[in-house]
């Protein structure tokens, strides 16, 4: 669905996008994950066209976005950041507003706000001013007007920003609905939203992207850290029943272990033990690892010297 390759951005002299390329396929609900300042914005503007790169390219849908911005757009959904909703029109007023700037006809354009407004649940709002909307109603809202023309791609640049704890489990809820009609890429820089709605995260950091994964992968990416007063275990501990790989690092008198774990395998420590006592070696460290998003986060951030 979409093609990515080597986005770059200057803002006068800052890059503020880096040589970023990614690939996103049909279907799939992607998260944009990265601090304040980190790209998301700049990136989601670029695959809008409401930006050019000042390097790369982009496809969308087959199409080359520099030279069809126009065939691009009609197939994407895109709530801004600051969604700008006029206060003091009335939610089906804007909505027959937004279906106007979109040249749908209409007996179509009813049909579609009745739709959408029943897909983000505001239809009892229907008529009431936005400026009485609340916060997580008036993003509802934005949603509704990105879904006007039916997009096969919605982009949602922080979409549960300012939102109290309901409204968040609402917005949520409703992007896990929209799913099977279309591709989605959500900005956040909260890891959380990521591991509520996405399949797969791409986190941005100062402008470079740090990590492109489904988040099936992270959470079977898990291991076991040994270390061991020998250096000839390898093998011994690559027959343990869900061990996938080895990787040792020897030293002087100490050899670390990493244990590759296989992602559905039960908690195997107590089995490591054992081995361990078995053949009389000298246990100098065993520690679980669990490389989540939680903990790749961390340390991608740790290493910009910034933490969540
Ligand atoms: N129009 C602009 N002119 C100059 N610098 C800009 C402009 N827009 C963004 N920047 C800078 O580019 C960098 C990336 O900004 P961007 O808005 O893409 O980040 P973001 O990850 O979306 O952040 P946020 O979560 O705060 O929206 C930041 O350093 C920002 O200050």
């Amino acid at each position: 669905m979409i093609q990515a390759d080597n986005l770059s951005k200057k803002y006068g002299s800052d890059f503020a996008l880096r040589q970023v390329s990614f690939d996103i396929g049909r279907g799939e609900i992607v998260g944009l994950l990265g601090h304040n300042g980190a790209g998301k914005t700049t990136i989601m503007k670029i695959l809008t066209g409401f930006l050019e790169p000042t390097t790369g390219q982009v496809r969308i849908g087959g199409h080359d976005l520099a030279q069809n911005r126009r065939k691009v757009q009609e197939i994407i959904g895109y709530l801004p950041e600051n969604c700008p909703v006029y206060p003091e029109m009335s939610v089906i007023g804007y909505l027959d507003y937004c279906a106007s700037l979109r040249n749908l006809g209409e007996p179509e354009k009813k049909r579609r706000i009745r739709e959408v407004l029943e897909m983000t649940g505001i239809s009892d709002r229907a008529f009431d001013r936005i400026d009485t909307l609340s916060r997580g109603l008036r993003q509802r809202l934005g949603v509704a007007q990105a879904l006007l023309h039916e997009p096969e791609l919605l982009i949602l640049d922080e979409p549960t920003n300012g939102l109290d704890p309901t409204q968040i489990g609402h917005m949520r809820q409703l992007i896990k609905e929209l799913a099977p009609r279309a591709t989605i890429i959500i900005s956040t820089h909260i890891m959380q939203e990521v591991q509520a709605v996405c399949d797969r995260v791409i986190i941005i950091r100062d402008g470079e992207k740090v990590l492109d994964e489904s988040l099936e992968t992270l959470k079977e990416s898990r291991s076991v850290s040994v270390a061991l007063d020998v250096d000839n275990a390898s093998d011994i501990l690559e027959a343990l029943p869900f061990v996938q790989a080895v990787r040792v690092d020897r030293g002087k008198g100490l050899s670390r272990y990493s244990l590759e774990i296989k992602g559905d395998a039960p908690d195997i420590t107590p089995e490591i033990a054992d081995t361990i006592m078995q053949n009389n070696w000298k246990l100098f460290e065993l520690t679980p690892e669990s490389r989540d998003l939680e903990t790749i986060f961390s340390e991608t951030m740790m290493s910009s010297g910034r933490m969540q």
